[in-house]
């Protein structure tokens, strides 16, 4: 375990509101129903815990619990900077954290962005190793009003926090919504600037799958079932996947640590990173699953190595960013 914690890793899929610890969710809790009150403090609520048997649909319904407890200002910096803390901890120097602007009944949703923005510029002094950046995301179960609201605050705000906010997120529940439909705002967000990390192949449709590559996408998130000719645009245009092992397995998307599609990329040599996606939620950290990664595949520690130093590439750093953090990484191999 020491050598996947010391090493200097890069995460590339995390959303904030998935990432809080228990430590995060006792603090959050007692901020908001105090210290003796019972009501939510059923944390295995928002755990999908092992063996549990969910569906993907199922296990979007454990954010609510989250978003209940990061609903004011205060709570929702708190919950940025634990999460940030926690990576740094497991020693992330290149963190692209992800979230959705909401609107709640005690902030508005510039008030959301703002606020997980301050805290991210604040954690440039506080951790002068680590990079962060954000990809505000588009929850798909929100519709296109609040997709459109979202991509004009990014752009705006992000004339106030240059160099911060990198790319933008499709993500949340799929079901019953249509991709075609996010079209406009992601392409309003793309000509502003902002790449596009977007869940694509979580599940299984084709269709949608085909659109997206139509669309343009620099990185995939999942890309689970992605195959054949759509598997081959990837490959020709190099589209790294971003692949979370535990949150796969335990939404049931993909059969087993065993079968996971991350082994497949790796064969053919195609741009892949490991990533958390919610390790509050699933329970793990970047570290166990680089191990995980490394136990389940037979991997050594210098293909380990490799995947971050391979991750810089597909990061949205800039060039200079992405220099530094090759120097961390070289150092790391040189003091190793
Ligand atoms: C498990 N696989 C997944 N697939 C798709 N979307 C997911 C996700 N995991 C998380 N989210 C998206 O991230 C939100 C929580 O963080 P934020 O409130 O934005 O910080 C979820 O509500 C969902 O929209
Ligand atoms: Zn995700």
């Amino acid at each position: 375990m020491d050598f996947y914690r010391n090493l200097p890793k890069i995460e590339l899929h995390a959303h904030l509101n998935g990432s809080l610890s228990n430590a995060t969710l006792a603090e959050l809790r007692e901020l908001k129903y105090g210290k003796d009150v019972q009501l939510g403090t059923d944390d295995g609520f928002y755990k999908i815990l092992n063996g549990e048997t969910l569906s993907l649909e199922e296990c979007f319904k454990k954010f609510h619990y989250a978003h209940d407890l990061t609903d004011r200002r205060e709570a929702l910096a708190k919950a940025t900077e634990r999460v940030i803390d926690e990576f740094a901890k497991d020693n992330v120097i290149y963190l692209e954290l992800r979230t959705t602007p909401k609107s709640t009944a005690y902030m508005a949703k510039r008030e959301y962005l703002s606020t997980v923005l301050d805290v991210m510029r604040k954690s440039v002094e506080l951790y002068p190793q680590m990079i962060v950046k954000l990809l505000p995301s588009i929850d798909r179960s929100k519709g296109i009003i609040e997709a459109e609201e979202s991509v004009a605050l990014a752009i705006e705000l992000d004339a106030f926090y240059p160099g911060l906010m990198a790319g933008f997120d499709l993500s949340g529940n799929p079901f019953g919504t249509k991709f075609a439909d996010f079209v406009p705002p992601l392409q309003k967000a793309r000509k502003h600037g902002f790449r596009m990390a977007l869940h694509c192949g979580e599940f299984e449709d084709a269709q949608e799958v085909k659109e997206m590559l139509e669309f343009g996408v620099d990185r995939i998130g999942h890309g689970t079932f992605i195959e054949g000719d759509h598997l081959e645009f990837a490959r020709k245009n190099n589209i790294p996947f971003e692949c979370c092992l535990t949150s796969n397995v335990k939404c049931k998307t993909v059969p087993s640590y065993e079968d996971h599609h991350f082994y497949k990329l790796l064969k053919i040599k195609h741009p892949v990173c490991v990533c958390t996606d919610d390790f509050g939620v699933f329970e793990t950290s970047l570290s166990q699953e680089l191990e995980i990664c490394a136990n389940t595949f037979n991997l050594s520690n210098d293909e380990i190595f490799e995947l971050q130093l391979k991750a810089v590439e597909y990061t949205f750093a800039t060039e200079h960013e992405k220099n530094k953090l090759r120097e961390v990484l070289k150092q790391f191999k040189e003091s190793s």
